[in-house]
């Protein structure tokens, strides 16, 4: 379908919107009016340069408080729309978004409310254009669709029909299966939003937190089906007001948009109710990743890195063919360690790799939702690996899971090591932790679910000693693959955010008595934590005791235990031991504010 946006939902003047709208490939844009009238280009200039980068000018938006009032009042509203119409003329748009009155209404009434749209049609008629009435979530009397609708309905003018916004329908919890009972060429404008779930006044949460579909906890496969199943054939449009989006880069931004809305075609390409597949945009299908494949750590010199592995038992399994590059495992965990084009850099998280049912399908599907693709030189005989670039910077690769379990191909490029130890007690890699920055972190979460098909745990909040945590896990529904992101505070002190791999064992005590006799410096855990966990958990004393003197933690909820360590930071990463007992799902939430308070002190050292 066609794709547009409005300008509303990215930064900059009204041109650079343009331009980041046409380079990221939407077909057309809405004009949000203050972008117009703050601008120095005449209505003219505009509509020229959108017909040079081949955009459309879909809407004209928005115009505010005209229905629902007295006599008096609604000639100065008519005599003022009439120039917002003439505005969109000299535009070339042939739609103005009018929405239902938050401010001025006085009169409520459905008869009157009709009445007036009909006049104000037949003056938009004049302008040769059409009002899309849009009811907003705090209307003064109109803030329900169904009402819009009745209202339009009621004006009986084929200038008149409604705009549908998801947000102002979903935020409300209105069932948006009404939307089917309305003719779909009365649907005059379709406006798209996600958004997470808050409990705040409607007004803040619309104008501030809005977000890209599939970003926040909306569901607009369905809302999008229900339109779409009324034979609407216009723009899916995007409008969303959001603090991040208005104030970073919009190239950037219009590409992550466009991205939600091929995601979104996807969703509703699958969903029951869809009659209008051949309209969608067809995203290659990929079934989602099985596992993690590796961690790659860069450094410039990453020794360190490799002490702290070989004490926690990993073993060193080889150095690349050509390239200064090692690899480590415990049971069917791997990090690579990469030194290449690493010059000045601490150890830190720089790849996934994620093991998929079909990697040429990972790789369709990457590169129609316009992933961007991580470049690394690969010399001949090498195993060729998909790969994208996540919002953060981390490159994903991903190659074909073996279908017996065994390594996969890419592993016999490392050679000269000592062979696994078959007897680990390490498993898998069970999550990894990547500190995002907050610019991107909305972003993040559309380009797991779209590329990857993860889904978002609800957002946690984590206290910090320097700041709260907001965190959100992507992850598989099996949990194979788990990616908390974390948004970090600000950090003043010029010190980069930690990040951190995790890997699942069936004897973590056994792991971290090990990796104690080997020598290894655990984060120390304060005693005050002990003391709670005994409290809190009614846990044998000799049971804590043990927790105690290996610095463990320990979470218990009604689906099973957690046990787990961590080490000291190596530069920017660390490491984490966890054994999941029973059918634990979590990460130990209450031990992450420890965990930071700690890790403060150990770097304070
Ligand atoms: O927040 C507003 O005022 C506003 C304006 C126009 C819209 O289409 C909308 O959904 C909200
Ligand atoms: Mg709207």
């Amino acid at each position: 379908m066609r794709t547009s946006i409005a300008t509303v939902s990215l930064s900059g003047g009204l041109a650079e919107k343009l331009q980041a709208c046409a380079d990221a490939g939407f077909d057309g844009v809405e004009i949000f009016e203050p972008d117009l009238i703050a601008g120095d280009r005449s209505p003219e200039e505009i509509r020229a340069l959108a017909a040079r980068l081949g955009l459309t000018l879909d809407l004209y938006q928005p115009l505010r408080d005209i229905e629902g009032v007295d006599e008096a009042t609604f000639a100065e509203n008519l005599r003022r729309a009439g120039a917002t119409f003439a505005t969109a003329a000299r535009l070339g748009i042939d739609t103005v978004l009018v929405c239902s009155n938050v401010a001025t209404a006085t009169v409520d009434s459905d008869d009157v409310s009709a009445a007036q749209l009909r006049r104000l049609g037949e003056v938009a008629s004049t302008h040769g254009v059409r009002v899309a009435f849009e009811a907003l979530a705090w209307g003064r009397f109109v803030d329900d669709y169904r009402r819009a609708w009745r209202i339009v309905e009621l004006a009986d003018h084929p200038s008149v029909g409604v705009c549908l916004d998801s947000f102002h329908v979903l935020s409300r919890g209105h069932d948006p299966s009404a939307i089917a009972d309305i003719p779909g060429d009365k649907i005059f404008y379709l406006q798209l939003a996600d958004a997470p779930a808050l409990s705040m006044d409607v007004l803040s949460w619309s104008r501030h937190h809005r977000l890209f579909p599939g970003e926040g906890a909306f569901d607009l496969t369905t809302f999008t089906a229900h339109v779409l199943s009324t034979g609407f054939d216009g723009p899916l449009s995007l409008e969303v007001f959001n603090d991040t989006f208005r104030q970073t880069d919009p190239d950037r931004t219009a590409v992550h948009a466009l991205r939600s809305l091929l995601w979104l075609q996807d969703k509703v390409a699958h969903h029951p109710q869809q009659s209008a597949a051949s309209h969608l945009f067809p995203v290659a299908d990929a079934e989602p990743a099985v596992g993690f494949d590796f961690v790659e750590v860069k450094a410039e010199d990453t020794s360190e890195v490799e002490v702290v592995l070989d004490q926690l038992g990993f073993t060193a399994r080889g150095r690349h063919r050509t390239k200064p590059v090692s690899l480590w495992v415990a049971g069917a965990a791997r990090v690579v360690l990469n030194e290449q084009l690493a010059r000045d850099q601490a150890p830190h998280i720089a790849a996934v790799g994620l093991a998929v049912p079909d990697a040429d399908a990972t790789t369709r599907r990457a590169v129609d939702l316009m992933a961007p693709r991580a470049f690394r030189r690969t010399y001949g005989s090498e195993q060729p690996l998909g790969s994208a670039v996540a919002p953060d910077g981390s490159e994903i690769f991903w190659s074909t899971a073996s279908a017996d379990g065994s390594h996969p191909a890419w592993v016999d490029e490392f050679t000269d090591g000592a062979p696994a130890d078959p007897a680990s007690p390490v498993r898998v890699i069970d999550h990894v932790n990547l500190t995002q920055p907050w610019q991107t972190a909305d972003e993040a979460v559309l380009f797991y679910t779209s590329v990857f098909g993860f889904s978002a745990d609800a957002p946690t909040e984590v206290a910090g000693p320097t700041g709260l945590i907001r965190s959100q896990v992507m992850r598989t529904a099996d949990g194979a693959v788990r990616l908390p992101l974390n948004v970090a505070p600000h950090v003043l002190s010029g010190s980069a955010p930690t990040q951190h791999v995790a890997f699942a064992c069936t004897d973590v005590l056994g792991v971290a008595r090990a990796a104690r006799a080997r020598g290894l410096p655990f984060l120390p855990v304060p005693d005050n934590y002990y003391d709670y966990v005994a409290g809190k958990f009614g846990v044998d004393a000799s049971v804590v005791a043990e927790l105690r003197e290996l610095d463990l933690l320990y979470d218990r909820d009604t689906d099973g235990e957690f046990v787990h360590f961590y080490t000291r930071t190596v530069g920017n990463v660390f490491f984490e031991f966890v054994e999941r007992r029973g059918h634990y799902d979590g990460y130990g939430a209450d031990n992450a504010p420890v965990r930071l308070a700690a890790q403060r002190r150990d770097t304070a050292r």
